[in-house]
């Protein structure tokens, strides 16, 4: 008895030090001006703070429970960070409109020396000259319209290797995982526009490209703890090291005359102007060829695989989208890029997947400095989280948010449905927001755009039971498919056999 007092005498105490303990944290964490309010707090537990709240396996999904609950603006603290949290899509404009440059840096692990998320990264960079001077060379060469065309080549030619390999596993009547023929699309598409002549599927360059991204995702989770884990993740980075530099060598020597440029090329031209606005080095031009695998070889086939997902598990949307492409392209060559504008359900397919599986549901960034939000007072330093997750299904946005609806991305011929189409952008955050967004929108829609609809037009596809089975995964911060996509091509039509 005499034991069970102590204990209890013991626990008290332990516990009304911690309370102490977390009070004299969050008041020296939350100063505040007199006459402020923070934005409104679930109730919360002394030193961890709403952690217990976003312990699951799905975390965008804890916070947009949370978000049903108390509010689309939250403010939140896990021990000692101090987090806001932003779930509709009128606060996520507002903070992107009237707050981006405030919110214009991200919440990254930097592993200094690294090249996978280091500080000579572009991605981790913060908002300043550094991030200016790469944000317009990687536009005007590789992402914006005219760069764009200029690639089309390499793209129709890695189109028409994706569909004869599946004609192959068609022809042995073989399965397929649609999301790892997808990686190798898109991480083949990635290598010869950032690498160009250096690599291709044939010589190894591409598929040693798509092993290290691999094992870049591998260390996702553990790139939070770098003091933990630094000896693997500088593992990792020093195999992405040797393989750039032996390819930056290459185009060293081959750079005088050669007619077909890729990024590469371009950075290196930088590198070596005396006169350029910013100097960048080269540990900068390695860091920004492994953020561009790896921010967009995983995001654009994960959507490819959810978006075919959602198409298999609704024969008449499959239906409608062959017909479509029927009538546009006929039936005597492959889809080609310059067919996408005359492609509207393709497109608003394409758009309905990706709102409803942002590949990366959670954004962070950090609040530059203390600011208002509405009549809220947010505070240095604090981390955050736009749900791009919840707010593409937000209810007081979007009709029927949670269903695979195509159709709302179309415009009728009636007046004013442009209009509605305009302000349906302004709700759909898949690509992030603000001067921070994804540069890469458009080249995304045509991966997306190019690959659902060869696969729509060539081949049937046969599923294992009735329907595809929808469940989500997060590995590190993308969201994943449970149950990995894995059917059968059957061969409808060869556009090859003309
Ligand atoms: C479906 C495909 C894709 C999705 C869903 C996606 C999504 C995103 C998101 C959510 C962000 C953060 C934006 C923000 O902070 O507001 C981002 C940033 C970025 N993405 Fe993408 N992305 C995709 C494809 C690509 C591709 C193909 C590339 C490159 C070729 C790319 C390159 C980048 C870069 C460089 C950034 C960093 C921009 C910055 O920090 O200023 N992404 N992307």
């Amino acid at each position: 008895m005499a034991e069970i007092i102590t204990l209890d005498f013991q626990n008290i105490s332990i516990f009304i030090f911690l309370c102490l303990f977390s009070l004299l944290c969050y008041g020296l964490f939350f100063k505040k001006p007199k006459g402020f309010h923070l934005p409104p707090s679930p109730p919360s537990l002394p030193i961890i703070g709403h952690l217990h709240h976003l312990l699951s396996s799905l975390p965008h999904k804890s916070f947009q429970k949370l978000a049903f609950k108390y509010g689309p603006f939250l403010h939140l603290r896990v021990f000692n960070f101090p987090i806001v949290h932003v779930s509709s899509a009128s606060m996520a404009y507002e903070i992107f409109g009237t707050h981006d440059v405030n919110v214009s840096y991200r919440f990254v692990p930097v592993n200094k020396d690294s090249l996978v998320f280091g500080s000579s990264g572009f991605v981790t960079a913060p908002y300043g000259d550094y991030w200016k001077f790469m944000k317009k060379l990687i536009s005007t060469k590789l992402l914006r319209s005219h760069a764009i065309e200029l690639s089309r080549g390499i793209r129709a030619e890695e189109v028409r290797r994706f569909c004869l390999d599946l004609l192959d596993k068609a022809r042995k009547k073989e399965s397929v995982e649609i999301g790892k023929e997808a990686l190798k699309l898109t991480n083949n598409i990635i290598c010869r526009m950032s690498m160009g002549r250096s690599c291709s599927e044939e010589n190894g360059v591409a598929e040693r490209a798509r092993e290290l991204v691999n094992k870049s995702f591998a260390l996702s989770v553990k790139l939070f703890f770098s003091n933990i884990f630094r000896k693997e993740i500088m593992g990792v980075s020093r195999e992405f090291d040797e393989f750039l530099e032996r390819i930056l060598v290459e185009h060293e020597e081959k750079l005088e005359g050669t007619q077909d440029r890729d990024m590469m090329d371009y950075l290196l031209e930088a590198y070596r102007n005396e006169e350029a606005e910013y100097k960048i080095t080269r540990k900068q031009i390695k860091s920004l060829i492994v953020e561009i695998f790896l921010g967009g070889t995983d995001s654009s086939a994960q959507n490819i695989q959810w978006t075919m997902a959602e198409i298999l598990n609704k024969p008449n949307v499959f239906e409608k989208l062959r017909e479509e492409i029927d009538s546009v392209v006929g039936e005597k060559r492959l889809i080609q890029e310059s067919d996408l504008p005359n492609l509207p359900y393709l497109q608003a397919v394409v758009k309905e997947g990706l709102r409803l599986h942002p590949s990366a549901p959670l954004l962070l960034r950090v609040f530059g400095e203390s600011c208002e939000i509405k009549e809220f007072y947010i505070p240095e330093k604090t981390t955050l989280v736009v749900n791009l997750y919840a707010v593409n299904r937000d209810p007081d946005s979007w009709e029927d948010p949670d269903l695979f609806k195509p159709e709302r991305f179309l415009a009728s011929s009636g007046s004013g449905e442009e209009e509605k189409i305009r302000e349906q952008a302004l709700k759909y955050v898949t690509f992030g927001g603000g001067r921070r967004t994804c540069p890469a929108v458009k080249l995304a829609h045509i991966f997306m755009e190019t690959a659902i609809g060869a696969m729509v037009q060539c081949f049937d596809w046969r599923i294992k039971g009735d329907k595809v089975y929808m469940e989500e995964a997060v590995s590190g911060l993308s969201l994943k498919m449970a149950h990995p996509l894995e059917c059968t091509p059957v061969v409808r039509f060869d556009p090859f056999s003309f």
